[in-house]
Order: C-alpha cells, then sequence, then structure tokens
C-alpha cells in the first residue's frame, strides 16, 4: 500500500484552523486522519481528552521528549504541544493523509525529517479580524489573549515557508480551497 500523505497546517491562533478543518475532516475522499497532539494546557469547555488533545502534565510531556516518542514538539505562550510519532507512522501506513495542525517551530521540525510534506499556512484578512476571532472564542483570559495576538505577529512572518498560503476570509472556501490541494497532491504521488 501507498504511504499517506504528511499535511501540516499552520496559522496564528483564532484564525480559524479548527472551523476549517470540520468542514473538510469528514470527506472520505481525502482518506484524512487527525494527529491528535500532546499539550500541557488545559482543556477548554467541550474539548475532549484523547479527542481534541492528550492533556497532560509537564512531567509527563518532558518524559516523552527524553525517551523520543515525539516527531516534534515546541513550546507555545507558556505550554508544551507536540506529536506523538507512533501514531503517525501508524495511520500513514496504512495509506492515511495525516493532518498535523501544529505551530511553525514544530512545522520547521518536521519539514527538516519529511521533506516531501505538504505545508499550509492559514492567514487572517488582517489582523484586527484575528483579534476579534480570538476575543470572540471566549476561551482565554485577557492576558493569555495578548500573549497569542504577540506570537501572531512573529508567526505570520514565517508564512513564506510554507508550500501554500490560504486566507481564511469565508471558512467554506478556505476549506475547498485545501481540499483541492490534498486532492491534486494525492493525484501526482501516483
Ligand atoms: N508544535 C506543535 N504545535 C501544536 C501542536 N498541537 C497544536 N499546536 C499548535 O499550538 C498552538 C496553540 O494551540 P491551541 O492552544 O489549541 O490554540 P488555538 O490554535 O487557538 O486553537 C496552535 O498554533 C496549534 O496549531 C503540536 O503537536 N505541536
Ligand atoms: N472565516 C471566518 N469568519 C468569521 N469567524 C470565523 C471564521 N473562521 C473561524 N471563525 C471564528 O473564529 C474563532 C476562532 O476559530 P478557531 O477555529 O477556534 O481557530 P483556531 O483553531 O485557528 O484557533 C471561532 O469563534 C470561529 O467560530
Amino acid at each position: 500500500m501507498k504511504k499517506g500523505l504528511l499535511i501540516i497546517i499552520s496559522g496564528p491562533s483564532g484564525v480559524g484552523k479548527g472551523t476549517i478543518r470540520s468542514y473538510f475532516m469528514n470527506d472520505e475522499s481525502l482518506k484524512l486522519a487527525y494527529s491528535i497532539s500532546m499539550t500541557t494546557r488545559s482543556p477548554r469547555v467541550g474539548e475532549k481528552d484523547g479527542v481534541d488533545y492528550i492533556f497532560t502534565t509537564k512531567e509527563a510531556f518532558e518524559e516523552a521528549i527524553k525517551n523520543g516518542e515525539l516527531l516534534e514538539w515546541a513550546e507555545f505562550v507558556g505550554n508544551y504541544y507536540g506529536t506523538p510519532m507512533e501514531e503517525v507512522e501508524k495511520l500513514r501506513n496504512e495509506g492515511k493523509n495525516v493532518l498535523l495542525e501544529i505551530e511553525v517551530q514544530g512545522a520547521t521540525q518536521v519539514r527538516e525529517k519529511c521533506p516531501d510534506a505538504l505545508t499550509i499556512f492559514i492567514i487572517p484578512p488582517n489582523m484586527e479580524e484575528l483579534e476579534k476571532r480570538i476575543r470572540g472564542r471566549r476561551s482565554e483570559p485577557e492576558e493569555i489573549v495578548q500573549q497569542r495576538l504577540a506570537k501572531a505577529s512573529k508567526e505570520m512572518k514565517m508564512m513564506d515557508n510554507y508550500k501554500y498560503i490560504v486566507c481564511n476570509d469565508d471558512p467554506k472556501l478556505a476549506a475547498d480551497l485545501i481540499s483541492s490541494i490534498i486532492k491534486r497532491h494525492m493525484e501526482t504521488e501516483e
């Protein structure tokens, strides 16, 4: 069986990565599997352990790093986030196209290990709109919102390292663009 693609989607906090994903994730023709990351941040209302993230402690995360269990990892606004390696390999070997929704430092690490990874960066129509979306989500206190916005400006400078840049103005359109990009890459791999 042909090994599945490795797809990286990055973009600043609140740009709409999760929202866009919900439009295309269940499209069976894309043969997608979502890589569930480990994180030390607390679950948001509605988030489920083992579905949205594997929520863990700082100690357990550091143990996973030490044991070489992570494909990549990074610190983001005071918390660790990382991709468990074994699951990604297993899914790709089953022919699934594995989607990593990770920030820019992690993407750099994956690019070094897997130069063939398909990389997509999502941008907001403008920074005012990004701020509106982060605040509108009401998932973080003001102090963290400020830190995430400061981080967003730095992350936006990294978009040139990605193969595709997709603007999330209309989420359905952004999702359709990403679906087309994935389909095109599935064809060229054949
Ligand atoms: N490097 C890395 N980044 C991750 C991973 N999982 C999530 N992230 C990124 O960490 C950042 C913060 O994620 P989160 O707290 O869920 O905030 P959100 O992006 O606003 O939903 C986002 O840029 C995520 O894409 C991971 O496994 N590795
Ligand atoms: N194209 C869009 N237009 C307006 N609001 C959006 C759009 N995409 C997402 N949102 C809203 O912005 C907020 C952040 O989206 P979310 O998917 O949680 O972002 P991310 O996963 O990138 O952090 C949510 O409240 C979501 O409903």
